[in-house]
């Protein structure tokens, strides 16, 4: 019999191979294209499949691994995710596996392979079933959830969860206690059904190591220790094998992952949490650029799971989605923090009256060292690393530009080097101008590391209230760069080691810190600037969510007899992402920003793709676009009337490691639509590409749904 698998990305559609059995549609096999060896996995024949012709010699399956096939809901995500984000099947289907899986034989997953979960335990209640799985249950703390009382918001969401098929939306406040929320929905799913399991995904899963240690402390005394398992790139490929396999097996009950766990083999799905579903990780941004959140969604749809989005500051999509006109999704509301903690007060800066170059407003500093001086702990935003994003010549007016990208090369102190952020390179801070030999060349604006070092100095003579020094500690992408060292510098912050923190955007989001009852942002308002429509919801959303750090521990706060505030420096205090900030106001926020888009004819209300080429010049970039363009005109292509074709432009960074970029936007009101018109004209982007002018030369990638423009 022929054996259809899709395993090689550049291939159009699935190969043939013979195997003297007929084999289920999602076995996992390994074959040979040419001699390379390689994973596949068997897929239904196409519809439309011509038979194998008499004389066509098939080659035979090298081997059968020895796994339960992948499921019928697995495939069609697999296949769904391919159509609507315009890859082949067989990119999907391998990006959606472990890497692990793709070079192990027979032999070595058999030694892997645990024996599997009992197919149909005696009739105990589930518990029992778990637990007598498992031996060291005994030694286990009771389970704790007898420990937390719902808050009378927490009970309401979960009640309305169990009565309602969902998607869901839960739009509940920073520090309302969504986490419990998700814990209790998983929990009474996997109760119900002893070979329920759960997908909970966050946005980045090494930000949040309270959250997996929250699953795992409430889990396996319930399913057993082996019962809660993660997914996330930080894993080496053994351990995603592994969890992979549990999944995949169903010992595992509970996956919590990244993005990429949406694509986790997981029979018995039957909860999906997405939690923080306004993230932007989300996007997948390379290669098949998937959202993880729309594909989550459909999944659920597909299997019957139930679908809980949540988030303080909802993504307008779904905020538009659960919209009880639209009605899509069941909007939850939690507006109260637990312990009826109140939300920061707003406090804006208007930086117009401060000196020039002011960098903290004085009244600022006050309130950051009289909160060290009585022990609490401040958080500074500044969504820039780095000492300062460039270096320039106060003769001749040099600057640090990158000399393969069209962006400075941000100075970083530590080790004096010049980095550029976009490619990666790196040089030494050179000891004079390079143009005209000045010696006095000079940072220009601030970056998280500059903030440290003149908080440090500011705060010198300032004591905590055991009479220590006050200590400023910094969390980015440079300080957490090996293995291990974010969650040690979390932990320090948790343990009251460090009085200010300064960080990026990885601070401000999903940490339940207990003391910080000050954040600040320094500096926002770039973001106010910016040409990508979305940028207004991208800050509204970070400074809100950089508020909910502050005052979460409403027992606390008051036994400091404290007030958590919000610090915002601006030069734009009348803008309206900073009145909605002030009242704390996401729904009137989300209002304006909606109508705007309603009458721009943007989306949620209509739907776009982005055609990106990269070239050796921006001409043959914006050439090719304007080609593929022609052709989707002179192609006639389905529903060209009702798809609007944007003129290419250059991208905002134009040039990255030398290579010129250029996009072209376009826009359907009709979601259909635009997949129809995508789909018949991907084979003349193909086409257009094997012209001799443009071979070799063009590079181009579709981007269904950008995210940032
Ligand atoms: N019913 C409850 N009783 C007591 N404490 C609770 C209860 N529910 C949650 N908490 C605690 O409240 C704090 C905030 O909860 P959680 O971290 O889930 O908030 P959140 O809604 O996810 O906020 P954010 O959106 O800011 O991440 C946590 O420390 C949690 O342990
Ligand atoms: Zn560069």
């Amino acid at each position: 019999m022929a054996v259809h698998t899709p395993m090689h990305s550049t291939v159009g559609g699935p190969l043939s191979y013979t195997h003297p059995s007929p084999l289920p549609p999602g076995t996992l096999v390994r074959v040979r294209l040419g001699t390379r060896p390689l994973l596949g996995v068997v897929w239904e024949a196409p519809p439309d499949a011509e038979p194998v012709p008499a004389h066509v010699q098939l080659r035979a399956l090298d081997a059968v691994l020895p796994l339960p096939p992948l499921d019928a809901t697995w495939l069609r995500l697999v296949a769904f995710a391919a159509r609507y984000y315009q890859r082949s099947l067989g990119e999907i289907a391998m990006a959606g596996l472990p890497p692990a899986l793709r070079s192990a034989t027979p032999e070595q997953l058999a030694k892997r392979l645990q024996p599997p979960a009992p197919k149909k335990p005696p009739r105990k209640s589930a518990r029992a079933a778990a637990e007598a799985a498992v031996e060291p249950v005994a030694a286990l703390p009771a389970p704790p959830e007898a420990a937390v009382t719902l808050s009378a918001e927490q009970r309401g969401v979960v009640d309305q969860i169990a009565q309602h098929p969902g998607p869901f939306l839960l739009y509940g406040s920073t520090g309302s206690g969504k986490t419990e929320v998700y814990l209790r929905v998983v929990q009474r799913a996997l109760e119900a059904d002893p070979q329920a399991q759960a997908l909970v995904m966050v946005p980045e899963i090494n930000l949040t190591p309270q959250l997996q240690e929250r699953f795992a402390t409430r889990f396996a005394p319930l399913f057993g220790p082996q019962s809660v398992v993660s997914m996330h790139s930080g894993m080496t490929e053994v351990q995603r094998l592994k969890s992979w396999l549990a999944a995949h097996q169903g010992q595992a009950r509970i996956l919590l992952g990244t993005r990429m766990a949406v694509f986790a083999s997981l029979p018995g799905l039957k909860v999906i949490v997405v939690d923080e579903e306004h993230d932007p990780s989300y996007k997948q941004e390379e290669g098949a650029r998937y959202s993880a959140r729309d594909l989550a969604l459909w999944r659920g749809h597909a299997s019957g799971a139930q679908v809980l989005l949540g988030s303080a500051t909802p993504s307008l999509e779904s905020w538009h989605a659960s919209d009880p006109a639209v009605g899509r999704y069941l909007r939850l509301h939690m507006p109260s923090r637990i312990g009826a903690g109140a939300l920061p007060r707003v406090r804006l800066v208007d930086m117009r009256q401060q000196p020039k170059r002011t960098v903290f407003a004085p009244p600022l500093l006050e309130a950051i060292t009289a909160r060290v001086q009585r022990g609490e702990q401040s958080l500074v935003l500044l969504n820039r690393r780095g000492f300062a994003p460039v270096l320039f010549c106060t003769d001749c007016g040099w600057k640090s530009d990158c000399p393969h990208c069209s962006a400075h090369q941000v100075f970083h102190k530590g080790d004096r080097s010049l980095r550029c952020h976009h490619c990666g390179h790196t040089q030494r801070v050179p000891p004079a101008c390079p143009s005209c030999g000045n010696p006095d060349i000079l940072p220009l604006g601030k970056g998280t590391e500059q903030l440290e070092e003149e908080l440090a100095r500011l705060l010198r003579n300032v004591q905590r209230p055991d009479g220590q020094p006050a200590r400023v500690g910094r969390i980015d992408a440079d300080t957490t760069r090996h293995k291990g060292a974010l969650e040690a510098q979390l932990a320090q912050v948790h343990e009251g080691e460090i009085d200010v923190l300064v960080g990026t955007q990885m601070v401000a989001k999903g940490h339940d810190f207990r003391r910080i009852t000050l954040v600040a942002a320094v500096q926002p308002d770039g973001a106010l600037f910016s040409s990508d429509f979305r940028a207004p919801e991208r800050l509204f959303c970070l400074l809100m969510q950089a508020a909910g750090r502050a005052g979460r521990d409403a027992g606390y706060v008051s036994d400091q007899g404290s007030q958590p505030e919000m610090w915002v420096q601006t030069a734009e205090p009348q803008h309206s992402v900073f009145t909605a900030l002030r009242q704390h106001d996401y729904p009137a926020f989300a209002a304006r920003q909606l109508q705007e888009r309603h009458d721009a004819g943007m989306p949620p209300f209509a739907f776009q793709t982005l055609v990106r080429a990269d070239a050796k010049t921006q001409a043959a970039a914006q050439d090719f676009l304007r080609a593929v363009s022609d052709a989707a005109r002179q192609g006639q292509l389905p529903h060209l009337d009702d798809v609007f074709l944007y003129p290419p432009i250059p991208m905002t960074v134009q040039r990255v490691a030398n290579v010129e970029r250029a996009q072209m936007l376009i826009e359907a009101a009709d979601r259909r639509a635009l997949q129809r018109f995508l789909h018949a004209w991907q084979p003349w982007l193909h086409w257009v590409r094997s012209q001799p002018q443009y071979k070799g030369v063009v590079r181009w990638l579709m981007d269904v749904d950008p995210l940032s423009l």
